[in-house]
Formats: C-alpha cells, structure tokens, sequence
C-alpha cells in the first residue's frame, strides 16, 4: 500500500464529502462522493449523476476521475468514496476498471462514511488479474 499522510487523507474526507453534498440521485437517493489526490499534490471531486434513463448514471468515483482528467491529471495517488450510509460504501465494478487506468496497483482506495468509518484496500484488491493499457500493448 502506498503511504499517504494523515493531512492528505483528512483532505480527501473533507473533499469527497463536498462531493456527495452535490450529488444529483434523485432516483436512487443514494447520495456518494468521491475525491482523488493527483500525482502532482492537487485534490479534485465528484459525486454520482443519475438520469431519467437509470443507466445513463455515473458513479462520483468516475466523475471525480474524468474532473481530474479535465484539468490537466493523469495519474492519482488515492481516491476516497463518502457516503452516509453505515456500511461502507466500495466501488462499483465499472469504476474498479476505470480507477485500474489511472491509479497503481498499490494505490490506496477508501471508503469512509458520516460517522467516519473508514474500510481501505488497495487498487489490486479491488480487482485483481485487471485488464490494462499494458494489455494493448501485446500482438
Ligand atoms: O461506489 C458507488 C456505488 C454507487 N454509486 C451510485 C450510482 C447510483 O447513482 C447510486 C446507487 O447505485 O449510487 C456511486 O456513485 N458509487
Ligand atoms: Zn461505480
């Protein structure tokens, strides 16, 4: 597990909560924000986005990725999920293989709800034998 300090992980709370109190899940009301730590010591956010039709929705953890994209970040060193539910909240299948393409292996990735509960694994516990850029690579 790579090491981030206890200042960047209190940022990243404070920052994926931010994310979850826009949330736009009037169909779920299953309210999630998601804050990620770039390489270059930058924060960015996001939070899920749900549409009329259910499967257009974007999860907050690939929201706040493509936010980070946007402005200029490739790669990110941690990314926190939030929300207020008791049980800890981990990432959906489609953002493990998104959050695969822009965080190591050893990356830290945790959930954290409102009574500051957290559950932490690395990007290769949430899924292992991945499918990477790498994999292009082979003819
Ligand atoms: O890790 C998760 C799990 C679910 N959701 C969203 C998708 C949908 O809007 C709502 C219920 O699944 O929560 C996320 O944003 N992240
Ligand atoms: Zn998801």
């Amino acid at each position: 597990m790579s090491k981030i300090k206890s200042d960047e992980i209190l940022a990243l709370v404070s920052a994926a909560k931010a994310g979850f109190e826009k949330a736009y899940a009037p169909y779920s009301n299953f309210h999630v924000g998601a804050a990620a730590l770039t390489a270059s010591g930058k924060i960015v956010k996001g939070c899920n986005v749900e549409n009329a039709s259910y499967g257009l929705t974007v999860c907050a953890e690939r929201n706040c990725l493509a936010q980070g994209v946007i402005s200029g970040e490739q790669v990110f060193k941690a990314l926190v999920v939030y929300t207020n539910q008791e049980k800890l909240t981990p990432p959906c299948g489609a953002c493990r293989q998104v959050i695969v393409e822009f965080l190591a292996p050893d990356a830290l990735v945790m959930a954290v709800n409102h009574n500051n509960n957290k559950k932490q694994w690395t990007v290769n516990e949430l899924l292992p034998d991945a499918f990477t850029p790498k994999d292009l690579l082979e003819k």
